[in-house]
């Protein structure tokens, strides 16, 4: 057997070194550093207004002015633009979600352009969120908070994006869905699929992820493990302050 067999550590899908970030003349990040491997669920944690979301779009090439290096699949993407990031298979489901309100479901499912035949079928996508089938002719606007996150991940993974950008799916939602999101993403992981969350629901968080980063004033503070997450659960959150 190849040494290459032998090794049981996942390649690196994301590796951030120094990331620099502005909005205009407001400097938000300072000097990221991260790392996601192929395969895992990662999330970044911190309090409202620490640069996560922030994060996630730099690495979409969609924060104008970015220094520092964002290495995606080995491509050095720093001055690349957002279309061509996209195809390296790296979609966003933004905070927002970005439903079309007066698109019916399936028309939000089937607007974004694929970026190869790996994506899912509009079938596929209705089979792992049963309740959009029900609501295939519903436009945007008449969706509940949970349809609408459901129809925002279905709709990245029509694209064929292997590495999946979320940004606090959670939020607002009643725990039932809550749970069902959760039940999403560790059926994407078994899949293959590549996550970086962003979330304030810190349990919500610890069930589903590998690693943790906690990002504070633009700069990653602390990193935790599956393990070392649990021992810390109290104190981080009071940092949080949640
Ligand atoms: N489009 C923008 N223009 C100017 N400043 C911005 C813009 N978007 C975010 N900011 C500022 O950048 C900083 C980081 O914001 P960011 O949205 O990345 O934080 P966050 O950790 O995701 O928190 P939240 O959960 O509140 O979104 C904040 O001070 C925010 O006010």
């Amino acid at each position: 057997m190849s040494e290459a067999a032998l090794d049981q550590t996942p390649a690196t899908m994301l590796s951030i070194r120094g990331l620099n970030a502005w909005y205009g003349e407001s400097h938000v990040l300072h000097g990221i550093d991260l790392e996601v491997p192929e395969g895992q669920v990662v999330t970044l944690l911190g309090r409202n207004g620490a640069g996560k979301s922030t994060t996630l779009k730099s690495i979409l090439g969609i924060v104008p002015k970015r220094t520092g290096s964002i290495s995606l699949m080995g491509v050095e993407t720093i001055a690349q633009k957002p279309f061509r990031i996209a195809r390296l298979g790296a979609a966003l489901c933004p905070e927002d979600r970005g439903i079309y309100a007066t698109l019916n479901v399936r028309e939000n499912l089937e607007l974004p352009t694929r970026i190869n035949d790996s994506g899912l079928s509009t079938e596929q996508i209705l089979d792992l969120f049963p309740n959009l089938r029900e609501r295939l002719h519903s436009p945007g606007s008449k969706l509940s908070g949970g349809e609408q996150q459901m129809l925002a991940i279905g709709r990245i993974l029509r694209t064929g994006a292997r590495f999946l950008l979320l940004d606090e799916p959670t939020e607002g939602l009643a725990p039932t869905i809550v749970e069902q999101i959760g039940n999403t993403i560790r059926n994407l992981k078994e899949q293959g699929y590549t996550i970086l969350l962003v979330e304030q629901n810190l349990r919500f968080a610890m069930s589903v992820a590998d690693h943790h980063y906690l990002v504070d004033h633009g700069q990653v503070v602390d990193r935790f493990d599956r393990q070392s997450i649990e021992q810390n659960a109290d104190a981080l959150l009071a940092r949080l302050g949640v």
